[in-house]
């Protein structure tokens, strides 16, 4: 910005310098030429008249500022002393012609002018110099001698006039060319003007520029001002809380002190209570073992006893449930059934003829599913023990076979197998506390015509029964799945019903036509006692027993097929209670099947179920007679005191 405001001067100057040094030279010049020039008074004082010629500074600016006007009227100035040489040549060359045409009075009127003014320049021009001794006035006649008197006396103002236009021609050249310099000065000078607009402008933003930021950093001043007021805020803040800091760590050195002291106290008590704590607990180590032991004994012991109380049960148990008529029954009229005690069921045809029949346990239709489990619960116990148990549901088509074993949808309504899981599941978790430590798999199948399928494989496969000394009994290409929850086999058990459901072209028929079998295999063992055991769960939803003479003549061979094999288990089990040598296993799939749960320590259980109805008193009484088959056989002392029948 300074340099923007020196600018202008030293522009003026520059100017001054470069213009005025040229204008001072010519006016030199031509005062040096004005003063030899002594009798052309007229044109010395002519330049200085327009200023051209002035020393002054002010006069070249005035020179510059009115241009080439000024310049103009400087020569027409200089130009303007030309009459009087016109007027002095005029004079001579009439003289040189010697024409006295001219009358007097107008050239005395002519010359007197110029005459009057040379002789006005003449004491200017004679100050210096010595007056010469004046010629004598010639006679008014003697046209000769004033002739040559006016020759004498033109001759040099020719010779001056002639200097005078050769001055002319200079000072006109000069003018020229110091025009022309003008010009280029103009030229410039509208450049430095034109630079000095811009500067102006440049400057004019510089300032506008400079009063915006004088603003801004007013504001900022402020702002920072308060900043410094926030900041001594901060800084007696930070005191404060540096004087608090001090004291708390203080304080804090105060309390580690004690921390430290009543920590030391602490540690000396409490490794003093872990002492004695250590020695209690060596004491109940000892304790645990001792009663570890004791459990372990206490298990065999229960073991032994649960053995003995089922064998004393009798390894075939046999149970008698009725069902309780359905929705579209209720307007059938019923079979006179009699529950004389908890096991005993007597019956009477429409004769009035009584049959009775006394089995382990007879279930009037309103029992209920637990009741039921209650002494099936048992030998869930003794599968977990490495029995073979084997659960059968017996009875004619409707009877309620199905829903013994599985159940209704609802919690309450839950069948056998179900019961049977969960029960399963809850002992295998209270039997790893005492170290025993359980797996369990589980295969679905079922038998019908004689034919063997898997209901846990979608694409039907070949099966083969096979017997090995060792293994037992295996099915080939059976797929045993294992299961570590109740809800895995409830989704396993789906899948087998489902692909049960698909495979049967009749539905309801073919689920009563052929043996459901749900087989779980349970390994135990204990590692402290090095024990292991071996069991496992045959529960059997059997087809209707219908008698053949009740079959059309499309089921025939399906009927005389699961009569056989019914007859079949009927045999087997008879054969195994009377401990037969030979026990005809193969008669049937289904007893090939069951070979090793039903010898050997298997325990059995068979639920015989009835229809309340008159209408099947046929098929029922075919039931109960099988069932007491099954029953009687196995019972010695009390054989006679539980069968009585008046049918026999
Ligand atoms: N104890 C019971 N309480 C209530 N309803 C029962 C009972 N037993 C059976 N039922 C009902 O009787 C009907 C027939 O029972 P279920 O299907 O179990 O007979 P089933 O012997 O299995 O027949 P199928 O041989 O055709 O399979 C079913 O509707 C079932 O719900």
């Amino acid at each position: 910005m300074d340099n923007a405001k020196s600018f202008i001067p030293k522009f003026r100057s520059g100017l001054q310098d470069t213009n005025m040094a040229p204008l001072k030279e010519f006016n030199r010049r031509i005062l040096r030429r004005s003063k030899s020039v002594s009798d052309l008074k007229p044109l010395s004082k002519a330049p200085s008249k327009y200023g051209l010629l002035s020393n002054r500074p002010t006069c070249i600016k005035s020179t510059i500022a009115n241009g080439k006007a000024g310049s103009t009227t400087n020569l027409n100035a200089i130009t303007s002393s030309k009459p009087y040489i016109n007027n002095a040549r005029i004079g001579a060359t009439a003289l040189k012609r010697n024409v006295p045409t001219i009358p007097e009075s107008s050239l005395a009127a002519k010359r007197r002018k110029p005459e009057v003014k040379i002789e006005k320049a003449k004491p200017e021009e004679t100050k210096n110099v010595p007056k010469p001794a004046r010629p004598p006035k010639p006679a008014s006649y003697d046209y000769k001698a004033r002739y040559n008197l006016l020759v004498e006396k033109y001759t040099p103002l020719v010779a001056t006039h002639k200097e005078t236009k050769q001055q002319l021609a200079e000072m006109k050249s000069e003018s020229e060319k110091q025009e022309s310099r003008l010009k280029s000065s103009e030229t410039e000078k509208k450049n430095w003007e034109s630079k000095a607009d811009a500067l102006t402008r440049e400057l004019q933003q510089l300032k506008d520029k400079y009063n915006s930021t004088l603003i801004l950093l007013q504001k900022n001043e402020q702002l920072l001002a308060m900043e410094k007021q926030k900041y001594d805020a901060e800084c007696s803040k930070t005191e404060a809380l540096t004087t608090e800091l001090k004291e708390l760590e203080q304080k804090y050195s105060t309390s580690k002190e004690l921390l430290e002291k009543t920590r030391n106290e602490l540690l000396e008590k409490t490794t003093a209570t872990l002492t004695e704590v250590n020695r209690n607990l060596d004491c109940k180590l000892e304790c645990l073992k001792e009663c570890k032991s004791q459990l372990s004994e206490s298990e065999s012991i229960r073991r032994e006893l649960h053995e003995k109380v089922q064998n004393l049960k009798g390894n075939i148990r046999v149970l008698c449930r009725v069902r309780p008529p359905v929705a579209h029954e209720y307007d059938r009229s019923l079979c006179n059934i009699n529950y004389v005690d908890e096991a005993t069921i007597e019956l009477r045809n429409r004769e009035n003829h009584k049959s009775e029949f006394i089995f382990d346990q007879v279930f009037p239709p309103e029992a209920s599913q637990m009741e039921l489990f209650e002494d099936m619960a048992g030998l869930v116990q003794s599968a977990l023990d490495g029995y073979n148990v084997c659960v059968f549901a017996y009875g004619q088509t409707g009877s309620g076979k199905t829903y013994t074993m599985q159940g209704g949808q609802t919690d309450s309504t839950v069948g056998i197998i179900p019961r049977s899981m969960d029960l399963l599941f809850a002992s295998i978790k209270k039997l790893k506390k005492v170290g025993w430590e359980y797996t369990v798999e589980v295969s679905f199948l079922e038998i019908y015509n004689e034919t063997i399928r898997d209901l846990l494989e979608n694409h039907p496969k070949h099966h083969e029964i096979r017997y090995n000394e060792g293994k037992g009994v295996t099915v080939t290409n059976l797929k045993i799945q294992p299961i570590a929850s109740v809800q895995e086999f409830h989704e396993l058990m789906e899948t087998a019903w489902k692909y049960r459901a698909v495979a049967s072209t009749n539905f309801n028929e073919q689920f009563s036509r052929s043996h459901a079998v749900t087989k779980i295999y349970i390994n135990g063992v204990n590692n402290e006692s090095k024990l292991v055991y071996r069991g496992s769960l045959n529960l059997i939803d059997l087809a209707g027993s219908e008698s053949a003479k009740t079959s059309s003549n499309e089921r025939l061979q399906e009927t005389k097929n699961i009569n056989r094999s019914l007859s079949a288990l009927g045999t087997v089990i008879l054969a195994l209670s009377n401990k037969d040598n030979h026990i005809p296993f193969r008669n049937s799939k289904l007893t090939y099947l069951l070979q090793s749960s039903l010898g050997g320590n298997s325990k059995t259980m068979m639920v015989v179920n009835i229809s309340p109805l008159d209408e099947n008193y046929g098929e029922t009484m075919n039931s109960l007679r099988f069932a007491f088959k099954v029953k009687g056989v196995n019972i010695n002392a009390k054989k006679n005191k539980t069968y009585i029948s008046s049918a026999e």
